[in-house]
């Protein structure tokens, strides 16, 4: 399981995470919700090490992540992507995997290989494997950083808004994907403003507002709850 517990993050007097308490347990897919500046990438940033907390908890299946730097996080089965992603633009995309076949997973040789393509195979892009990544299109480099974080063969893995500038078939193969993860066995949490990606992936919903969790519950609760929708769905998600 990880576990999140009473984290909070300042910037300056800003409060960006404050007292932000969550789980999610291997084979569950959760969404992260909420207004912009609510707090999201923060709480991915303080999970992955990028950022460190003022306070609170970060544990992987009962080890403390707090002291770790990113790369051992990484080993200890922590994976992202990014709004935006950051490719090797002048590596190939299968070259661009295989660094995190490498490096994230520890793996050498021709299970490195196998590893890079079964990334590449799973979320579609391994027709796209020799062009260099500088070539692909912002919605293919998402695709990639997918793949990239896939393969350094995680248990937990948080997808940050993925869907956004995909057409709504690719957002339905996406959110299908994602939830074959959870299948799978990894533990899923995905961020991300478009409702039906939401409602397509995740078991459980949570709402953060201003840094804090604002509510947590079933994509239904979630869009018939009077606050959730006073916050941040607005009434067009309101049953009448
Ligand atoms: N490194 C930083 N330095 C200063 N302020 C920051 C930093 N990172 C984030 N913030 C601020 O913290 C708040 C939370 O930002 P965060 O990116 O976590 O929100 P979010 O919920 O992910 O938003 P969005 O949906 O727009 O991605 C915002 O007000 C943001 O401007």
């Amino acid at each position: 399981m990880l576990q999140i517990s009473s984290l909070t993050k300042t910037f300056g007097k800003l409060k960006a995470v404050d007292n932000f308490s969550m789980e999610i347990e291997k084979g569950e897919v959760k969404a992260l919700i909420g207004p912009n500046g609510a707090g999201k990438t923060t709480v991915v940033n303080l999970v992955t090490g990028v950022l460190e907390p003022d306070s609170g908890r970060i544990r992987v299946d009962n080890h403390c992540l707090l002291k770790l730097p990113p790369h051992k996080r990484t080993k200890m089965g922590i994976s992202r992507t990014y709004q935006i992603p950051k490719p090797y633009p002048n590596l190939t995309v299968l070259e661009n995997v295989l660094v995190s076949s490498y490096f994230g997973a520890g793996l050498k040789g021709e299970e490195a290989m196998a590893n890079a393509v079964e990334s590449l195979k799973f979320v579609g892009i391994y027709s796209m494997a020799d062009k260099y990544a500088k070539e692909l299109n912002s919605e293919q480099q998402k695709l990639l950083d997918f793949a990239r974080a896939l393969a350094t063969r995680p248990k937990y893995i948080m997808i940050d808004e993925i869907g956004a500038g995909l057409g709504v078939g690719e957002q339905e193969e996406i959110a299908s994907k994602i939830k074959e993860l959870g299948k799978k066995g990894y533990g899923v949490l995905y961020i991300g403003h478009l409702m039906k990606m939401v409602k397509a992936v995740s078991d459980k919903v949570i709402v953060m507002n201003e840094g804090k969790k604002l509510f947590e519950g079933t994509y239904e609760e979630a869009v018939n709850n009077e606050e959730v929708i006073k916050i941040y769905l607005g009434e067009k998600y309101a049953k009448s």
